[in-house]
């Protein structure tokens, strides 16, 4: 199977002088959750930064669905739907306007729209703020503003960066349900989190990013593994401790 997202060597950072990102590698197969994890500072914005196509590598490439930016720029930006960690909105457009220009942008057919944003707005519990203005929504109520549009573009792969972040229980369960959902409808999943149970319950693969480098990637087994665990026997979370104990970016 052709990965949706293929990282090859990839270098970069904000200086050429003093990379952030150290040579990674690694894909995400249609179908398949795969959860970026690293201390603070360890380059995952970072590296999600490079993939969207705001910054340049200094090596090594990006392809989604086998192209890079430079090639299929269309093509390339119109196959990923993004959640920031920090929601981005227009104030003055309400839920439901938002979630019209996402129908338009990525061409939700007429016939479904209605139905999938009526379906969505219900699973987030936002139907009765449809027609609010997006700055008079809460935190958590912004931040399913683009969970909803990413989930109503419907695209091969979806890049979310610490999603869970001011969701409330009744969100972070919607949100995953449906992660689940797309996953099963052949979508590639990225996502960055703190929240290692979560990732351990729901990725089916993972990437420890430290100091820029990938230091362990694949199966719970093979990060356990990597950790000098046994491979049948431990948390995600005892893993990583072992694998990053170090004090993190600034330590040894
Ligand atoms: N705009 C920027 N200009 C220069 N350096 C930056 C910039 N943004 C981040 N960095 C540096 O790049 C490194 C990686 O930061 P990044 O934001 O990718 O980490 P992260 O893994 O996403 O961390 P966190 O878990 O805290 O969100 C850090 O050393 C950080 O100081």
């Amino acid at each position: 199977m052709n990965p949706v997202l293929e990282v090859r060597n990839l270098t970069g950072g904000y200086s050429p002088r003093r990379p952030v990102l150290h040579g990674l590698s690694f894909q995400v197969e249609p179908g398949e959750m795969v959860g970026l994890i690293g201390l603070n500072g360890a380059g995952k914005s970072t590296a999600i930064k490079h993939i969207l196509g705001l910054m340049q590598a200094h090596e090594g490439e990006v392809r989604v669905q086998g192209q890079t930016l430079g090639q299929e720029p269309g093509q390339y930006r119109s196959a990923i739907a993004y959640v920031p960690e920090t929601p981005l909105l227009f104030d003055e457009l309400t839920v439901e306007e938002h979630l019209h220009l996402t129908g338009m942008a990525y061409n939700v057919e007429e016939s479904r729209y209605s139905d999938l944003t009526a379906n969505l707005l219900d699973d987030f519990y936002m139907t009765p703020k449809r027609s609010a203005f997006a700055a008079h929504l809460s935190k958590g109520m912004r931040q399913k503003v683009m969970i909803m549009n990413a989930l109503l573009a419907r695209p091969p792969l979806y890049i979310i960066d610490e999603p869970f972040l001011g969701l409330d229980p009744l969100g972070i369960r919607s949100l995953l349900d449906k992660l689940v959902e797309v996953k099963r409808e052949g979508a590639a999943i990225f996502m960055s989190s703190h929240i290692l149970s979560t990732v351990e319950t729901y990725c089916d693969r993972f990437i420890v990013l430290h100091h820029g480098k990938i230091i362990a990637q694949g199966s719970l087994s093979d990060i356990r593994s990597a950790a000098g665990m046994p491979s049948d026997n431990g948390t995600l979370e005892e893993a990583f401790y072992r694998l990053t104990a170090d004090g993190g970016p600034h330590g040894g």
